[in-house]
């Protein structure tokens, strides 16, 4: 028989004051892989991954975490599951390396600390007590944590978020090499290009459900593969501006059912389209500004991303 899935969500159902703030979710999980879940904050990651490290009761629906029940699976568990937090909730007043090497009393066979401190750059504040720690150095310390116990399955909560580059590069590799020597990785994260660059299957969650799931490339590859943003002065009229590049399409013929431009201002001033980007929609949007006196002071077509894909399916940027 194979192994079952690390974490196997079925149904999921979480409550707060009457509101389901997740409302019925599936996620699997399976070892040797990455899986980012990706969302709008409060979709409702951290609640369902705080159900699966059994901080939360769930309110229905069924949790597996490597076969067990996170409700009662306790030391088991706790013996195979590397949690990084957002919040640590670290001891204050003790310094980083110490309460690394004290972490990694309590397991059988822990990994090499100094190895461990080495590929984090822990060396550089090993003596510094948590309290003084910058946010990135203190999620540095929550990764080596969560992973020092040889974890078959860990969760990090957006890993490298607060990082300089090369820290982010250093906390990328670790995670690439978990996955190859087998282990389960979830990660929560806003940052596309973690997710893009480090997942094996992305699970998109909007109001406490899954709103689309697979590889990176195929959720690319499902719509449309270029995407059109500009900068421009914030609340064009973005109907007049749609009906304009819609006429554009229709008039280079072969227009697709269900593939009319669509713009969006994602942040104020910020403007995405999705939908076919031809010569004669780059054209029309160019007339159209002119006509209207609007200067588009950035303009770019280029590959679409997860981010786009995000911002389809949800109406949403991520942050
Ligand atoms: N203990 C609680 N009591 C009441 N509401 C809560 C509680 N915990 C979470 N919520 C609500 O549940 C919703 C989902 O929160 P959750 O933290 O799971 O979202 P998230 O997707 O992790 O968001 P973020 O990206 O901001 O971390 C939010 O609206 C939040 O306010």
């Amino acid at each position: 028989m194979s192994a079952p899935p690390a974490v196997e969500i079925r149904g999921l159902v979480k409550r707060h004051g009457g509101r389901a703030v997740v409302d019925g979710l599936d996620l699997t999980a399976e070892a040797g892989q990455v899986t980012a879940v990706l969302g709008p904050n409060g979709a409702g990651k951290t609640t369902t991954i705080e159900c699966c490290e059994g901080l939360r009761v769930p309110d229905g629906g069924s949790v597996r975490v490597l076969g067990l029940d996170p409700q009662t699976g306790g030391r088991e568990l706790r013996a195979q599951v590397g949690v990084m937090l957002q919040d640590s909730g670290l001891p204050t007043a003790v310094r980083a390396l110490d309460m690394l090497r004290h972490v990694a009393t309590m397991y059988a066979v822990p990994r090499d600390v100094a190895e461990l401190a080495e590929r984090l750059g822990l060396g550089d504040f090993a003596g510094t007590t948590i309290r003084r720690l910058s946010g990135g150095q203190r999620q540095r310390l929550a990764l080596a944590i969560a992973l020092v116990g040889r974890p078959a399955l860990v969760f990090l909560d957006e890993p490298s978020a607060g990082m300089d580059p090369q820290s982010r590069h250093a906390v990328w590799e670790l995670v690439r090499e978990l996955r190859d020597d087998g282990v389960a990785v979830v990660l929560t994260t806003h940052l596309m290009d973690e997710a893009e660059s480090l997942a094996d299957h992305v699970v998109v969650v909007d109001h406490g459900r899954v709103i689309a799931e697979g590889g990176v490339r195929d959720l690319v590859a499902a719509t449309a593969d270029r995407t059109l943003r500009f900068e421009a002065p914030p609340g064009l009229d973005l109907s007049s501006l749609a009906a304009a590049l819609a006429a554009a399409t229709l008039a280079v013929g072969a227009p697709t059912p269900g593939h009319d431009p669509v713009v969006r201002e994602s942040t104020p001033g910020e403007y995405a389209l999705s939908g076919p980007v031809t010569p004669d929609v780059l054209a029309a949007l160019t007339a159209w500004s002119a006509a209207r006196g609007v200067l588009l002071t950035s303009l770019s077509v280029g590959r679409r991303t997860l981010e786009d894909v995000f911002l389809d399916l949800t109406g949403r940027n991520l942050r």
